[in-house]
């Protein structure tokens, strides 16, 4: 039978120390206002290889009618400034997300779109958020959507973890995850903007996805009031056996763990599900079936 050969043994190794910057939203303090209290958040963080802020906490995720004077270009002040952040405490930013245009006219395309810095201050990878939420209003009404998952290799002198990118909805797509397993993928970074209402699909889904791709998920989610939305916070960091290794609370917060990545490949090792993929039929049934599903 022809098993697919799934990933054995990831090429990640050894730990990294992880940060998630649960940032808090008030709808009466200005984008300016709120990138320098989390630029003073981070520069609290101690120690960490990587750290993770949440989706549109420039913008507010709720904050439809003012995103299109706020989308920035992937060379504006804004993401210098990240891009100083890294550099100077020398360690890989995911900034979250930003609504992205290329140019700053009101008829441009804009995108929900994720930045990681490496520790040197380059602008390593983008990822554009593949789900947009909201049916028939908001996201899916304002933004385009990317159509391509995106991994990176986060890698310092202590480890080396090949890291998915997704964006809060896309953590409803266990798919998108499971497709991006074969770039080898160890480690998902999910920035959110998820609200308090569902904040316990928030907290089940990321240990799923943990659990099921036998990887570590950290989830950073904003707090805080976006006009009638109240965030979810929660927070939480997740190890490849969907125990939950930090979690915030409501509050606006810093979360912090250890990911080890020798420990994971013990875990894949130890109960080897990946390698029990039945991909072959699924790859049969579209080739013979037409796409016909029984
Ligand atoms: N910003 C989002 O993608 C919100 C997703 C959400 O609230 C949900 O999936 O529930």
């Amino acid at each position: 039978m022809n098993r697919m050969k799934v990933w054995d043994s990831s090429p990640s190794s050894g730990q990294l120390e992880v940060a998630a910057v649960q940032v808090k939203f008030d709808s009466a303090e200005s984008p300016e206002g709120r990138i320098s209290r989390v630029e003073d958040l981070m520069s609290d963080v101690v120690d960490a290889d990587l750290i993770v802020l949440p989706e549109l906490w420039f913008h507010g995720a709720f904050s439809f009618d003012s995103w299109r004077q706020n989308a920035v270009t992937l060379d504006s002040s804004v993401l210098s400034r990240l891009s100083k952040v890294a550099r100077d405490q020398e360690v890989w930013l995911h900034a979250g997300s930003f609504v992205q245009t290329v140019h700053t006219n009101s008829d441009s395309d804009m995108w929900n779109t994720s930045v990681l810095f490496d520790a040197s201050g380059t602008q390593h990878t983008t990822y554009k958020k593949i789900h947009r939420f909201g049916f028939t209003e908001g996201e899916p009404t304002l933004v385009e959507a990317g159509d391509e998952p995106v991994t990176a290799v986060v890698q310092t002198d202590t480890g080396t973890a090949v890291t998915g990118l997704t964006t809060c909805y896309d953590l409803r797509f266990p798919e998108l995850y499971r497709y991006m397993l074969k770039a080898g993928t160890a480690l998902h970074v999910v920035p959110a903007a998820w609200p308090l209402s569902r904040v316990p699909h928030w907290e089940v889904l990321g240990r799923a996805r943990a659990i099921e791709n036998q990887a570590y998920v950290v989830q950073c989610n904003m707090a805080g009031m976006d006009h009638q939305t109240e965030y979810g916070g929660h927070s939480q960091i997740v190890d490849p056996n969907g125990e939950i290794l930090a979690q915030a609370g409501v509050e606006e917060a810093v979360i912090q763990a250890r990911l080890d990545f020798d420990r994971l490949a013990e875990v894949r090792r130890s109960f080897p599900v990946l390698q029990d993929q039945r991909a072959d039929i699924w790859s049969i049934r579209d080739q013979s079936m037409g796409n016909v599903i029984k």
